[in-house]
């Protein structure tokens, strides 16, 4: 449930439609609490979230958007129960044409780097499981609440992709170099309460009510602080890392396309899909 707001007068939605989803309305939902200055943005591409090119596209003109209209803050979460987001939509990497599997990662590389930068603070509500590109999203953010008994990390090596650079270094950055090198090599998945202890989200909460109370708590912590001050020293201490991404964004797509384009790869692919179905049954 989100968070109730005082007066719903004040709860501005931005909708946007989007062309080939299968989730109902927009892929991506933005509630802005007026009052605070708030914004929770919703993922809402049903099952799981995965990360498609096109909900790609919509989170990062939701940032865009959201950058333009001065929030105080930013909440980040998934209306479902169990999944916060499952990661790259797998089926970006069935046998691809070149252009498409290009954009894709141009578009994961620029929804990191749009989330990583942001001026207004941001916190990640995990209110489910989180693999792989659902962690980098998490990782993007600058605080991470988790609710208990889901799963996060950095799965990729698992489903034999290789993490990006840019990926471990912000893994890096957030639990520690010994911590990081070996859940990135291993492709690690940890339960809420195994990351917490290693720092991969700060905080874990009981339910979804719980962990929007905290992540507010967290937004609060600025209310009286210079925005202009948060965010400068927020960029100076983020933007080296974009711009290395940035500077070499075509050899790490150039790398992603040779390993996705993989003969090998792709009939790995093909069982982890079959895996996946398993399961259910
Ligand atoms: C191009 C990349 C190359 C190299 C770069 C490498 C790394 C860079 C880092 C960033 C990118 C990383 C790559 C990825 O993110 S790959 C995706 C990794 N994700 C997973 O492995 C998650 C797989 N899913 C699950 O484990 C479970 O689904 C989950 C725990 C999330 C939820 O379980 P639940 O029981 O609730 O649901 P399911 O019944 O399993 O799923 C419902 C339907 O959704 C489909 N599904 C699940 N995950 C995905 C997905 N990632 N993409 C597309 N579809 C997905 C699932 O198959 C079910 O479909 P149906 O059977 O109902 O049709």
């Amino acid at each position: 449930m989100l968070r109730k707001i005082a007066n719903p007068a004040r709860l501005l939605t931005f909708q946007r439609t989007m062309a080939s989803t299968a989730s109902t309305g927009p892929l991506v939902r933005t509630e802005l609490d007026s009052q605070t200055g708030y914004a929770t943005v919703i993922l809402n591409r049903a099952p799981v979230n995965s990360l498609s090119l096109e909900f790609m596209a919509e989170i990062i003109k939701t940032v865009d958007e959201l950058e333009r209209s001065k929030i105080r803050g930013m909440i980040l979460t998934s209306p479902s129960s169990k999944v916060f987001c499952a990661g790259l939509d797998v089926l970006e990497m069935v046998n691809p044409s070149e252009d498409r599997l290009r954009s894709v990662w141009r578009n994961l590389q620029d929804t990191w780097a749009k989330l990583y930068g942001t001026s207004f603070p941001t916190v990640a509500l995990i209110n489910g499981h989180a693999p792989a590109g659902g962690c980098l999203l998490a990782l993007t953010c600058e605080y991470r609440i988790m609710c208990s008994n889901f799963s996060i990390g950095l799965n990729e090596t698992q489903l034999g992709l290789a993490v990006p650079p840019w990926l471990q270094k912000t893994m890096r950055n957030t639990v520690g170099s010994r911590e990081a090198e070996i859940a990135c090599i291993k492709g690690t998945m940890f339960s809420s309460e195994e990351a917490l202890k290693i720092g991969l989200v700060d905080e874990l909460a009981a339910d979804k009510g719980e962990a929007m109370h905290k992540a507010c708590n967290y937004l609060d912590t600025f209310k009286n602080m210079s925005p202009y001050a948060r965010s400068a020293t927020k960029l100076l201490l983020r933007n080296k890392k974009i711009e290395d991404m940035k500077r070499a964004r075509e050899d790490d797509i150039d790398r992603v396309v040779k390993n996705v384009m993989n003969s090998d790869f792709q009939a790995g692919l093909a069982a982890y899909l079959q895996s996946l179905k398993d399961r259910k049954k």
